[in-house]
């Protein structure tokens, strides 16, 4: 059976058949199949090289798979780059953050997404909007910020990697994709952005997420896809699982 055919369209906000993408002569990876289901945390992990983030990246628009067939809540994923992933609903918080450090909290929320009003002919930024905008995004995931007037340069990384997850959020993504959202943090932070994935899928927002931590994997999803020199080789209920048998499937020595 396929992997698109085992959990019900309505149930599956992301299957996918097939997949393989090479670049010249080196795979990435060959013939993947996986589905996550909706409103669920769903884990990649695999030792370096295995192929995650152009995986992850063939999901997001940034790279076209060379064969194979993705689905994207029940219909089939067309996109050709990341502009129109957004659009039909899929999110990245990227590992370089993609912040503007002279920019204030509200304005890196509404980065290429400002709100404009109109008078006449004239198109003008709406500050006000943003910044009312900016807190119910924040207050709406629970994150504390000192003021959406704040640079982001005086911030600490955890409140630069919420403001990353609240801008994917805020826009209404149905999928945010990230990876190695605390590969950067300190242990406070990093409870603070498990936190806030936590309150993503409690608000219903599918996740998948890449990590090396294979503690916080088992924390924080419902299902983990093993990825092993290019294949997809385990798919794991995170409850059913241990941290040994999780460095087995990744090693191979399972
Ligand atoms: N743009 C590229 N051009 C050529 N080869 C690439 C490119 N991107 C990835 N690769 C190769 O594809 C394979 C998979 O790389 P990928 O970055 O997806 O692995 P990964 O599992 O994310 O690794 P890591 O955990 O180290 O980030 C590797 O052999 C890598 O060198």
């Amino acid at each position: 059976m396929s992997a698109v055919d085992r959990i019900p369209p309505s149930e599956a906000i992301l299957a996918c058949d097939g997949l393989s993408k090479h670049f010249g002569g080196i795979r990435a990876f060959t013939d993947v199949a996986f589905q996550a289901r909706r409103g669920e945390v769903t884990a990649v992990i695999g030792d370096n090289g295995a192929g995650k983030s152009t995986l992850i990246r063939c999901l997001v628009g940034v790279h076209v798979p060379d064969a194979g067939r993705i689905f994207f809540d029940g219909r089939p994923h067309p996109f050709a780059n990341p502009d129109e992933a957004r659009k039909a609903g899929i999110e990245t918080v990227h590992q370089n953050l993609a912040l503007i450090d002279e920019l204030t909290v509200a304005q890196n929320l509404f980065l290429n997404r400002e709100i404009v009003r109109r008078i006449g002919p004239f198109a003008l930024l709406d500050r006000a909007a943003m910044k009312q905008r900016a807190r119910a995004m924040l207050s709406r995931l629970s994150i504390n910020m000192p003021s959406v007037n704040q640079r982001v340069r005086r911030l600490s990384g955890g409140q630069r990697q919420a403001i990353s997850i609240c801008r994917a959020a805020g826009s209404g993504a149905k999928l945010v994709v990230m990876d190695e959202p605390t590969a950067a943090l300190g242990v406070q932070e990093t409870a603070n952005v498990e936190a806030l994935i936590r309150r993503l899928r409690e608000q219903e927002v599918s996740v998948i997420l890449v990590s090396h931590n294979f503690d916080q994997v088992r924390r924080l999803s419902d299902q983990i896809w093993v990825m092993r020199a290019g294949r997809m080789v385990a798919t794991v209920r995170s409850s059913q699982t241990t941290g040994n048998e999780l460095v087995a499937l990744v090693t191979g020595a399972a």
